[in-house]
């Protein structure tokens, strides 16, 4: 009885299984094919994901409260954690409810992933063919399935084969895209090429490479701007110059930025260059949202700011979201809900521009970015190898030395 309850298959082995079938037909990895080829390459979407239902939301946050990278709760972590995501969970869960049933993160992804394999298959058939996996950090598709779908899929494991680890966080933070990488490199650790006697098998195993930052890509400005561009053509003519742009990022807490964190000036590039191809005519701030907790967090804060801005006459808003490439609770709930919707009192003039999610020119900039890379011959950015002038995680250090060591073993194209 036990024994055929444990064979039932959940909803997530069906899925595995599924897509192990349909992975079944893919020839493995191989340095050198006939046609020329360095392929199949593994590009493998990085990003913090969002529970899909409802249901989902309790593993979610309990993985989130967790994580050391992110919200460090020192030697009580695995205490407090569990205590904070549980108190937390049905506040959120009737907040991911309000935007139905669920975070749109996996479908993104998973689209955004595919979406551009198909135009790399084109624009870089040396590395040809690439195949999307998406590897979230507190939902599934968690890091260690991916991982383990790599080795049955013929990367790795003694065969060897080119990885990308592809942040989906424009601008880097230790908190977002250090984290996910903390937790590639945990889960390679853990799952590739140990030898008996626990050292890691150099040969054979996947050749890992990360795109680790591109907060000022032309095709991603290009992207926010015309989203931008877009919802500015919503208000006659006569209003349009005088419209403020206000851009709104996930904020940090005051820790993290003390720190030496890169984010909040990756995020300043990202505006900065997208008010430049705008050809800076408007009046524009960067904001920051999304604060949890008590301890001070990076302002001004964007809800705020609504308030203020219109008590100062200045009604017609436009909200860009820009640290983050598809909708998500923060876009959808409290951004749509809370600051256009109750903060503005739903006042006409506020808006918001559309999230990247499936635009066509955002995708072109994730092919361009990945094909750049992969004839780059670079592991990594410069700036990845260095740390947090405040940084003390042996995480961070490890990490880091394995993913910039990786340009040793990359072949040029
Ligand atoms: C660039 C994006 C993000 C940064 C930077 C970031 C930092 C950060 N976040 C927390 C705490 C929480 N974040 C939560 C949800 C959440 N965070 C981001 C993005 C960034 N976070 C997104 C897109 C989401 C929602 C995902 C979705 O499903 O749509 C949550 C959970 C929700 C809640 O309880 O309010 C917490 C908690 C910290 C502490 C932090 C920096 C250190
Ligand atoms: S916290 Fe930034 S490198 Fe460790
Ligand atoms: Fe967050």
């Amino acid at each position: 009885m036990a024994m055929r309850a444990c064979r039932r298959a959940t909803p997530t082995t069906r899925v595995l299984r599924q897509w192990t079938r349909s992975m079944a037909t893919m020839a493995p990895p191989v340095m050198q094919d006939s046609t020329g080829s360095k392929g199949p390459t593994a590009m493998v979407f990085m990003n913090m994901g969002g529970p899909s239902t409802t249901a989902e939301v309790g593993d979610f946050l309990s993985r989130l409260f967790a994580d050391a990278d992110l919200i460090p709760l020192g030697r009580l972590q695995s205490y407090i954690g569990p205590l904070i995501s549980r108190r937390r969970t049905p506040k959120i869960e009737k907040q991911y409810a309000e935007i139905g049933g669920g975070s749109p993160i996996r479908k993104w992804s998973e689209y955004q992933a595919a979406e551009m394999c198909k135009l790399l298959d084109n624009m870089s058939p040396e590395t040809a063919p690439h195949k999307p996996y998406v590897a979230f950090r507190y939902a599934n598709p968690l890091t260690e399935h991916m991982y383990q779908q790599l080795l049955e899929d013929g990367f790795g494991g003694g065969k060897g084969g080119r990885a990308v680890a592809f942040t989906q966080y424009p601008q880097y933070s230790c908190s977002t895209t250090g984290s996910s990488l903390n937790e590639l490199w945990k889960w390679r650790n853990r799952l590739e090429g140990k030898r008996a006697n626990g050292e890691v098998e150099p040969q054979g195993s996947i050749q890992w490479s990360v795109i680790d930052r591109w907060p000022t890509h032309p095709g991603l400005v290009e992207a926010f701007a015309r989203n931008i561009e877009a919802t500015l053509a919503t208000y006659p003519p006569e209003r349009r110059d005088d419209v403020v742009l206000l851009f709104s990022a996930h904020s940090l807490p005051m820790s993290v930025v003390n720190r030496g964190d890169p984010y909040p000036a990756e995020v300043a590039a990202t505006v900065y260059a997208v008010m430049q191809r705008l050809g800076m005519k408007h009046k524009y701030r960067l904001v920051w949202q999304s604060q949890v907790g008590p301890q001070p967090w990076l302002g001004a804060q964007t809800s705020d700011t609504v308030k203020n801005l219109m008590k100062k006459g200045n009604t017609d808003i436009i909200l860009i979201p820009i640290a983050f490439t598809s909708d998500h609770i923060e876009t959808l709930y409290e951004l749509d809900k809370e600051v256009i919707g109750e903060d503005a009192g739903g006042h006409p003039g506020v808006k918001r521009a559309e999230s990247l999610n499936g635009n066509p020119v955002f995708i072109q900039a994730l092919a361009d970015l990945a094909k750049e890379h992969l004839h780059s011959g670079l592991a990594c950015s410069p700036q990845m190898a260095l740390r947090c002038p405040g940084c003390v995680s042996e995480r961070c250090l490890h990490q880091k030395e394995f993913f910039a060591g990786q340009a040793k073993h990359l072949q040029a194209i």
